[in-house]
């Protein structure tokens, strides 16, 4: 990103902020990867963040194939960790306040940081006895005690993964079970370049979780064709889609969904890095979002793996993509208006970024 990124200091938007696309094992502290390593006794290609950053982050832009590798690098470490998963849970909502979030919605995968009841067990791990439901247990936790320590909303998205439509009825299950404790969504994350279609047992637990009200997300046209956000919306009933900038690309599709309002969680450095778009931004399908006024949002991502932060997201969009204020405070409601939240504190959400823009709602 270096030469990409402005070098502004102040930050771009320095008011309350809303994310709805963020990966909690993509926000991994490079501290925490090497300090848990060192606990657990597991080696390292590295010692120092720097050198960790090499194996663990992108360097350039790539692919999304290439850039989903960079996980098999640090998740041995975590996974299996019932300190470790709560601690990287507290550690994220601690980034996100310092960040000027007030309210975030973050996702993973509990079967990638299971090593018992998972089918495979992840990334070569020997069997344990951390079930992908504990996990939630304990990102819940961490989440909470983070909420607490740090005064800002969280909310959790389970992801199924493409490569493994067996694991997707757990997830609507998990969702169900722990609606109350924070976990608002199902979302389909994973290399939609490999699959063309999602599964039968992605479509299955996607239809139960629309019979049982589980909100929806799913990633797609992210690097797929603008078919799979077809998919997305007609089989998979999303009611938001991850990145869905290929969606520009049919043009009668993108009149349906700015006509019905889609949400389209975009994430600007993630772009670029992992090839989904224009590594100069040119012709970047978020111009076309903010030219039309669609409905979309700023997100991070996975900003361990991309090196960024939120503000990086702002100051790109900001040099590159023609964003000003309003632009800033306008993606911010309607992520708020997007979110998986309950009616009732959606509103409250809404409010208080009303409060902190200085403006009514009917002036966005
Ligand atoms: O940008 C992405 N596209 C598709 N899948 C992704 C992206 N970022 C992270 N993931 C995958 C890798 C993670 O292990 C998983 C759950 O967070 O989601």
């Amino acid at each position: 990103m270096a030469e990409q990124c402005p070098k502004h200091q102040e930050p771009a938007f320095d008011k309350p902020k809303v994310e709805l696309h963020v990966h909690l094992d993509g926000a991994i502290r490079l501290k925490t990867i090497l300090e848990v390593a060192k606990r657990r006794g597991i080696p390292l290609p590295a010692n120092t963040e720097e050198h960790l950053s090499q194996c663990c982050c992108m360097q350039e832009p790539s692919t999304l194939t290439e850039f989903l590798s960079k996980f098999e690098q640090f998740m041995p470490i975590i996974a299996g960790d019932r300190e470790a998963i709560k601690r990287i849970a507290y550690e994220f909502v601690e980034t996100k306040s310092k960040e000027g979030v007030i309210y975030v919605e973050v996702r993973y995968s509990p079967h990638l940081l299971a090593n018992c009841n998972v089918e495979p067990i992840p990334w070569n791990q020997k069997k344990g006895d951390l079930t992908p439901d504990e996990v939630v247990q304990l990102v819940n936790q961490g989440l909470s005690e983070g909420e607490k320590a740090f005064g800002i909303k969280v909310r959790s998205i389970l992801c199924c993964m493409r490569h493994m439509p067996n694991w997707s009825m757990e997830i609507v299950d998990m969702c169900r079970k722990y609606h109350n404790d924070g976990v608002v969504a199902i979302d389909l994350a994973g290399d939609e370049s490999l699959n063309a279609e999602a599964q039968q047992g992605h479509r299955e637990a996607y239809e139960e979780a629309v019979r049982k009200g589980i909100h929806r997300t799913v990633h797609a046209g992210e690097v797929g064709p603008p078919a799979m956000v077809r998919e997305a919306v007609d089989v998979l009933k999303a009611e938001r889609i991850g990145h869905g900038y290929r969606t520009v690309e049919d043009p009668d599709l993108y009149k349906q969904l700015l006509k019905q309002g889609m949400h389209f969680e975009t994430c600007p450095v993630s772009s670029r890095m992992t090839g989904a778009c224009n590594p100069d931004f040119e012709n970047h399908p978020i111009i076309r979002f903010v030219k039309d006024e669609a409905n979309f949002s700023l997100n991070s991502d996975d900003p361990e793996i991309f090196r960024s932060t939120l503000d990086m997201e702002y100051q790109v969009a900001r040099q590159y993509l023609n964003f000003t204020e309003k632009e800033f405070n306008r993606v911010n409601i309607n992520a708020a208006m997007s979110s998986f939240l309950p009616t009732k504190e959606k509103e409250d959400l809404l409010n208080q970024l009303y409060e902190a823009y200085g403006k009514r709602s009917n002036q966005f």
